[in-house]
Formats: structure tokens, sequence, C-alpha cells
């Protein structure tokens, strides 16, 4: 989950910064306010990737600087961005109450300094370390300071001070071309690369006006004059003077256009640094007048021609190598612009003198081809050496103030940030060993305004567990071995070592030391150290030569012997001067090495500094393309590693790297207090259930101590409580966010247990109300249903028992008719029936029969029509005459007889297919057995007619 910087376990931690959680993050920091963090160490947690995130989120939005708790982070924008320097800004920093509220800037830094110098709180002096790699903006952030300071610190109370302090603002600045143009170079990272180190004192008096200035400067990078890496140039003065002279400077300075130089390469190529008239002005401002210009001038084209003398392998080692063609006419020039003998030149370029013996004899020896052309490069590089020292004297004469003038002062120290090459020599060794010197001088400053900090809140804590960088300053600097005291002992002992041998004697005089590695696949004798900013190889091969920086006393003696005024004020013949140059077997006096020289250099340095308050720029490179608007993190990376933010946020982990508002604690660790056992409720009575309504936005801070106290008592963690902050380390942090899940999950686990009763018992009343409801309704539509059915059964049965008892009526008035007729028409006289006799006799009998009238009348076949119909009524006895009082249906074609069967007690049955009577046929359930009566026509022998 959490992962915080260890050690130098950069990688994983930037990715482990983005395993954080969102919510957490949101609690920290605020993911939404990163670009408008001012400070890098407010971000929270403080790791790598949340730093980068920062860094990146304001870059984007055009905010180049950032704070980093005593550190300026400040990102070159590769662009010009308008008022980001102007002098209006410059007064608004100056004059605001609180600089530091506003946003931050290097004006911030600027102004603060400034109003350090003038509280007199000691140290009074301060000092601003602008450091970060080639091209990151550190000679420009010098500038704009420089700048910033001739603003503000020139407040002269009277007229006349007030044109003092001009001209000596004017003067400092005026330094700036002259130093870049001798000291500054076209580089494959930085078209205007400064090529030395400097530390500028910005001297002030009591009334804190700037009244001088000095420059010390360090380690020149003086091989560029004859050796230029591919697509790199020389430094800018050669091109100036090459480009801008003018006609009659050109035939004396012999640079006719045009002409080839192999010491100036690509002179086609433009860069704005190129302006030659602005060095030349600026030199005149501080004093080196037209003709020592031209004679400095004349002497860099004197480097210039000798560059391009070159010799030819003489085969013999006994004859000095000859010159190539054309090269007679460069070594011709080259003397004659350097006030020097052509012979003797040539003869010193060629010609090695050892002096040997007692009485030091002297011999003299031709070398071979490369020598000569070392002694050539020698001597260039001796006299540009030399040259760009007179100009710095030259330059801090004319600013510096007379040491009663001035009682603080302001240091800008502009250099060379860690550099880190596939193959790094002596310059990267140096480089190196100074900002490992820094870094542990920043360290210490840092670490002592953590410890402020930590007071402020009531906190007592020492950084015991922090590891510095010591032992690494040991393994190079130390006493009585290091890896500085080896290579001056190689240069001491003058004895002819290889590579290996040096690697070798490295390793086994340092065995041991913690700093110190190997890279066993590497081809080329080399030892590693374990910096600060990462490990760096460097190659022993040269280093010993190099840290010797050999100059044959013979060039120094040629040159002591220039008639060039300019030379004779650089190389001022004294021949009581023993040379330091000149080491010898037998001498065992420390000889001063490069190392040596640096390394008190150095020490001054760093002197001067631990008299001052630090305050640190970290200039940052966001691409190497120098383009505006692109960010490569990975780059960045590698730069906050080199310049030590990194480290600045290791000790952070060691420390409490996690500050969080009481306020916001509580807020989010509140539920912590669940925590705490039943039985030991705490003296802040128990835990409300309400947020943030339980602390007011003006909490008493003694309440809120109180409730913090509960949860420290809930949860045992190594907390520390300040006065307004809580203290963590990132463990803790972890153990709280794992227990505040803990309770979460708890909680959650409480609320789903709930929910989940709650739901069933909702959903078995619920249950039980449908059941409820269901059976009513179901029992409701039954009820209906039976009701209409019984409704029905209701109907039907009165209909059916009315039908029935109609057709029983109607059957037995049928069947009732025919008997009453009968026994009435016997009853009756013949004379009252309208038919006539022989009708009435038919009638009769028919009547008499009528059964089996009936029958015949129903038969299939037999009688029909009106006979039919008439024997019908007849049997029936029914009026024939009055037709329609009753219908007879006599035309009943399925009811014919089926069966006549005489019966032995006399009777006759007919079995009719149908019953002749209308209504009497029907029967609702007629048995099998029985005879049904109404188709069945039983003609009783004693009483005819019987159905
Ligand atoms: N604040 C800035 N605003 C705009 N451009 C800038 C700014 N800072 C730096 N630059 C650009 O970046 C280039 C390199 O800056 P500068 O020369 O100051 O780098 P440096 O760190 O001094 O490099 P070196 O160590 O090689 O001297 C400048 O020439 C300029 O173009």
């Amino acid at each position: 989950m959490l992962q915080q910087a260890d050690g130098h376990g950069s990688g994983s931690d930037a990715h482990g910064g983005e395993a954080l959680r969102e919510d957490l993050q949101e609690f920290l920091g605020g993911e939404a306010l990163l670009q408008q963090l001012d400070d890098l160490t407010k971000v929270n947690p403080v790791t790598l990737e949340t730093v980068l995130r920062c860094l990146q989120a304001r870059y984007m939005a055009d905010t180049f600087y950032t704070n980093a708790g005593c550190t300026l982070v400040a990102l070159n924008p590769f662009k010009p961005v308008p008022q980001l320097y102007s002098p209006e800004l410059m007064r608004e920093y100056h004059a605001a109450s609180q600089p530091q509220t506003l946003k931050p800037h290097i004006f911030t830094v600027g102004e603060q300094t400034y109003r350090n110098v003038r509280s007199l709180i000691e140290p009074v002096n301060q000092s601003i370390v602008v450091s970060g790699e080639s091209g990151a903006g550190k000679t420009w952030t010098s500038r704009c300071l420089m700048k910033f300071y001739a603003m503000v610190a020139a407040s002269p109370t009277s007229w006349e001070s007030h044109k003092v302090a001009e001209r000596i603002e004017q003067r400092i600045l005026n330094s700036n071309p002259i130093m870049e143009a001798f000291g500054n170079a076209c580089t494959l990272r930085n078209n205007n690369s400064s090529r030395f180190g400097k530390f500028i004192q910005l001297q002030l008096n009591g009334a804190q006006q700037m009244t001088g200035a000095a420059v010390q400067t360090y380690l020149l990078e003086k091989t560029r004059v004859a050796c230029q890496a591919p697509s790199e140039r020389n430094f800018h003065i050669f091109y100036q003077i090459y480009k801008g002279a003018r006609a009659d400077e050109r035939v004396q300075w012999r640079l006719p256009e045009g002409a080839a130089f192999s010491w100036l390469p690509h002179p086609e190529r433009t860069l704005e640094e190129d302006c030659f008239e602005v060095t030349r002005e600026a030199m005149l401002h501080l004093g080196i007048d037209a003709p020592t210009q031209n004679n400095i001038f004349q002497a860099l084209a004197g480097l210039l021609h000798l560059g391009n003398t070159r010799f030819a392998d003489s085969g013999n080692e006994a004859q000095p190598c000859p010159l190539v063609d054309g090269a007679q006419c460069s070594v011709g020039t080259s003397a004659l612009l350097l006030g020097l003998p052509e012979y003797h030149l040539l003869e010193t370029l060629r010609i090695r003198t050892i002096r040997a013996g007692r009485d030091q004899q002297v011999f003299r020896k031709p070398c071979s081809q490369a020598e000569c052309d070392t002694r050539r490069d020698c001597l260039a590089k001796l006299v540009y050496a030399r040259l760009f020292d007179w100009l710095v004297s030259v330059i801090n004469s004319s600013i510096c103030a007379t040491p009663d003038s001035w009682t603080t002062f302001i240091g800008l120290l502009d250099v060379y940030g860690f550099e880190s090459f596939p193959n790094n020599s002596l310059e990267q060794l140096c480089i190196n060993y100074a900002n490992e010197k820094l870094q542990q001088h920043f360290v210490a400053h840092y670490l002592r305004a953590q410890q402020e900090e930590y007071a402020v809140e009531g906190l007592t804590w020492s950084f015991v567990s922090y590891q510095d960088n010591q032992p690494c300053l040991d393994l190079i600097e130390g006493s009585p071995v290091s890896i500085c005291s080896l290579l001056n002992e190689e240069c001491r002992l003058n004895r002819p070592s290889s590579a290996a041998q040096l690697q070798t004697r490295i390793e086994s005089a340092l065995t041991g030391r913690p700093r110190l590695g190997r890279d066993r696949l590497s081809p080329e004798p080399s030892f590693i150290v374990l910096h600060y900013a990462g490990p760096v190889r460097y190659c022993t091969a040269g280093l010993v030569e190099k840290n010797k920086d050999p100059v044959p006393p013979e060039l120094t003696r040629l040159l002591q012997q220039s008639q060039d005024p300019l030379l004779k004020v650089l190389f001022p013949a004294d021949p009581e001067e023993k040379s330091q140059e000149e080491p010898s077997g037998q001498n065992r006096a420390p000889v001063l090495t490069v190392v040596s020289k640096f390394k008190a250099s150095l020490e001054q340095l760093l002197q001067v500094l631990h008299g001052t308050t630090p305050h640190y720029i970290r200039c940052i490179k966001p691409n190497s393309q120098a383009q505006a608007q692109i960010f490569h993190r990975e780059e960045v990376l590698s730069q906050l590693e080199a310049c030590g933010l990194v480290e600045t946020i290791h000790i952070s982990a060691a420390g409490f790297p996690i500050r969080v508002s009481h306020r916001n604690f509580l807020e989010r660790y509140k539920l912590l207090r669940r925590l705490r056992p039943a039985t030991t409720p705490g003296p802040h009575g128990p835990c409300p259930a309400g947020g943030q309504s339980e602390w007011p936005p003006r909490a008493e801070p003694a309440m809120l101590r109180g409730l913090l106290q509960d949860i420290l008592h809930a949860l045992p963690a190594p907390l520390h409580c300040g006065r307004t902050k809580v203290f963590m380390t990132d463990s803790t942090l972890e153990l709280l966010e794992r227990r505040r899940a803990q309770v979460l999950e708890q909680c959650a686990r409480h609320i789903q247990r709930g929910w989940r009763r709650y739901w069933c018992r909702t959903q078995a009343r619920q249950r039980r109300a449908a059941v409820l409801i269901q059976a009513a309704v179901r029992s409701w539509l039954t009820r209906k249903h039976v009701q209409r059915l019984h409704a029905a059964a209701t109907v039907i049965k009165r209909a059916w028992r009315e039908w029935r008892i109609r057709m029983a009526f109607l059957a037995s008035e049928e069947l009732d008719g025919v008997e009453e007729k009968h026994s009435s028409q016997t009853s009756c006289s013949p004379s009252s029936s309208p038919l006539p006799p022989t009708q009435t006799r038919l009638q009769g009998a028919i009547t008499r029969l009528w059964p089996l009238g009936l029958a015949l009348a129903n038969a299939a076949v037999g009688v029909h029509g009106f006979q039919r119909k008439l024997v019908v009524f007849a049997c029936l006895q029914l009026p024939v005459g009055r037709p329609r009082s009753c219908t007879v249906q006599t035309a009943q074609e399925q009811a014919g007889v089926l069966s006549i069967r005489a019966l032995p007690q006399g009777s006759i049955r007919f079995h009719c297919r149908k019953s002749p009577l209308r209504y009497a046929d029907t029967c609702p359930g007629p048995s099998p057995d029985s005879v049904t009566g109404f188709n069945q026509i039983l003609l009783e022998r004693h009483r005819p007619g019987h159905v």
C-alpha cells in the first residue's frame, strides 16, 4: 500500500506512491490542489511520485517555482515568460510585508536574504547556493538575483551615494558578460554553458547598500581551449573575435575572414552569445581599456594560430618533429601575436629539457609527435587559464569594495551539478566531490530546519537514524588514506603507473570502504564511488596525469620571456620562483595538484558558507531538448536525486514525513476510538455518533487534544502530537489506515447484519400480509363464484321445478283429459253429438279403443293425413270441429310402434319409439328396469287406455 522512499530504491518508491488510494491521497494532500501546492514538503506523503506529480502539474500550469522546505525548486521555462522578472515584480516582492506569502520565486529568496541581513540576526551573512545540471538555469537565476539586489540595494540616501551605488551595480552586472564570454561555451546540453563554478559575494554596507562585490571561480574547464568534444564549441570569446573583429583588427590579429582554425569548430553556427560588442562594452565599464582589450584579443588570436601548428612524426628519436605543411606560417603568426620569438616557441614545443644531477645539468631531448601536441595544448591552456584568472582579478579589483566599506554580504554560489557520464574522469570526481560537500552542508542545514519545526511543535526528536554522506566524503578526501590522498601520492612519487596499477592501489588501500565499488564488467580500469546521488564509475586512465596537470617548466619560462605586455603581466619573470610544476623524485614536499588545490578552495568556500545562513535554489531542467512545456519525469527524477531533493525526502522519511493537522486527523481517525475496550471509557466520554458537528470549527485545542488522547489510548501507535499537528512515520500511517479499514469493515458488517435482519423481517411481514390478502381475495372470489352458482342453481332449480310441474301438469292434463273425455263421452247422449251417427259410431269405437287408435295414429305406416288426425282426436276425444282449441301433433314420424306384445293377463303393450303424448314423453330419470310408461302403451283388459 503505502511506500515511502527508503534507501535508494527510488524506482519502487515512485511506483509505490502510485498505489496510494485516492481517498487517502485526498486526505493527505488533496489531488486537485497539487498544482496549487507551493511547498513540496507539504505533499503528503512526501514521496518521489507525489513530488514529481506536483512539479509536473505546476510546470504545465506555467508555475516555475516551488518551495521544498528551505529549498526553492526552479524549473527552467525554456521560454521568455513576460513579467516574471520585471522591475515591477521585483518591487512587489521587495515591498511585500511578508514575501513568503507571495508565490514562490527567486525574488522571495532574494528578499528573504536581504531582510535577514537587515535584521542583523546571526549569522547575518547570507548565501544562496544555486545548483543544477548544465542548462538547468543556474546562470540565468544568478543573473536575475544580481539584478534584483542591484534594484533593492540601491536606495541611497544622498544623490552622491546614489551615483556610487549605481556605478557599482553596473560594474557587477557588467562582470557577467565578461565572465560568460571567457568562461562559457556552447555544449551539447546548453548553448551557454558555464565551464567554471563561481561564488559571487555581494558586499553590503551598514545601510544594506551594495558597495561592491567579489568573484571567486572554481575549476575552469581549460582543456576546452585545445580540445572540444564533437558538436561542441570553444569558449564564446574566440567566436566573438573571429566574427566580430573590425577590418583593421582582423589585419592586426591575423584573422582573415573565412580562415580555418582547428580550435574553432563550428564557426558557422551563430549564437546570441557571439556578441563581441557587449563583451567589449562590459570590459570597458570594468576598466579594461581598449589597448588592453586589444592585447587580450591579440593573444587569443595567437592561441588560435597555435592550434593550427601541427607536427609530423620525425621517424628518428634524435630529431625534433617536423611541422606539417603550412604549419610554419601558423607558428610564426602565433609567435608574433604572443610576443614570442618564433624559433624559441618552436623549440620549446619540440624539445624537452631535463635537469639532472647534483649540479642540475641540462639535457635536451626531442619530443615525440604526441608530446609536441601535448606541449602545444599545454601552452594554450596555460595562457588561457592565466588570462581567465587575471580577468577575474581585474573584475574583482574593479567591483570589490575596500574592506572597511562593507560589513555584510550575500553570497551567490553557482556550481556545476552532480555529473555522471559513461566515462568519468578527474573533472567529474572534483565536481561530484564538491557536490558531496555541499550536500553535507545542505543536509545539516535542512536537519536544523526540521529540528526547528519540531521544536516549534513541541516535539523532541533527533535524527539519530539518518546516515549522512560522511562515509563517502571520507572515501574521497579522508585522512590518512583516501582517493585524493592516493592520487596526490602518485603525483608526488612521480612514478610511472598504469591505469590498472592505480586501480589496484586504490582497491587495496581502500578495501572495505562502504562507499567504494567495482565494476567487474568494465573493460577499462576503474572504480565506483557510491555518491548520495547514485553510483559513478571513474576511469583510472589519465587520472594521475590530470591531477598533476603538468606544465613543462620550459613553457612557463618561454612565456615569461614574452614581449607582449599582457603576457608579461600573466607570466611575470621571477628568477627566484621555484616552479611548482617541477616535481622531482628527490623532492618529497607536497605537490600542488589539481585535487589538492580544488580541495583547498572548496574548504575555503565551505568555511565561508558555514558562516552564513544558507538558502538553496535547485534548478531543474524539465527536458534535455530545451523545449518549453515538456516535462520528462525520468529526467526530472534523476535531477531531483542529483540535487539532493530525494535525499531530503529520505531524511523526511527518517523523521516524521507525515504531518496532519489535529482537526483533519480527528476527522479521519475518530472512529478508531471504537477500538477502545468497553471497560475503559476515555476521559472524553463515549464515542459520539455524529460527524462534523462534534468538532465545531473553533473547537478548543484542549478539546481536540483530549479527543486525540482518546484515539491514542485506543490505539497505541507511535504518534507524536505537536501543538497544531500530529506527526507520524509512514509505517504509523499504514497502521492507522489498516485499523481504520478494520473498523470500517466491522461497521460495514454491523450495518449489513442489521440491514439483513430488518430486510428479512420486512420480507416475512410482507409475505404474511400477502398470504393474508391472497386468502381474503381468493375466499371473496370463491364466495362470489359460489353465490353466483348458487343463484344460478336456484334459478335453474326453480325453472326446472316449474318446468317439471308444468310438464307433470301437462302430462297429467293430457292423461287426465283423455280419461275424462272418455268417461264423459260414454255418459253423453248421442243426440248431443254434432257428428253424424256413422261418424259418431266410428268415433265411439275409436274412443273405446283409443290407445289402439293412438298407436295406429302414430304408426309409421297406416293412416295418414286427416285420418291420422281424426284418429288422434278421436282417441283423445277432442272435438274435431274446433281444431284450434287444442293442438295435437300427430306427425311424429319417429314415434312409430316398435313392438306390440300381448300380455298373459290379456293386456296388450304397445312399445312406441316415442311417446305419442306431447309432455308425458319426458322422464328425468328413467329406470332401465321399469316400464317407462310414456312410450309404452298398455292396453289392460279390464281398463283400456291406461298408460
Ligand atoms: N528563467 C528562465 N526563463 C527563461 N529561460 C531560461 C530561464 N532559465 C534558463 N533559461 C534558458 O535556459 C538556458 C540555460 O540556462 P543557464 O545557462 O542559466 O543554465 P546553467 O544551469 O547555468 O547551465 P550551465 O551549467 O551549463 O552553465 C538559458 O540560455 C535560457 O535560454
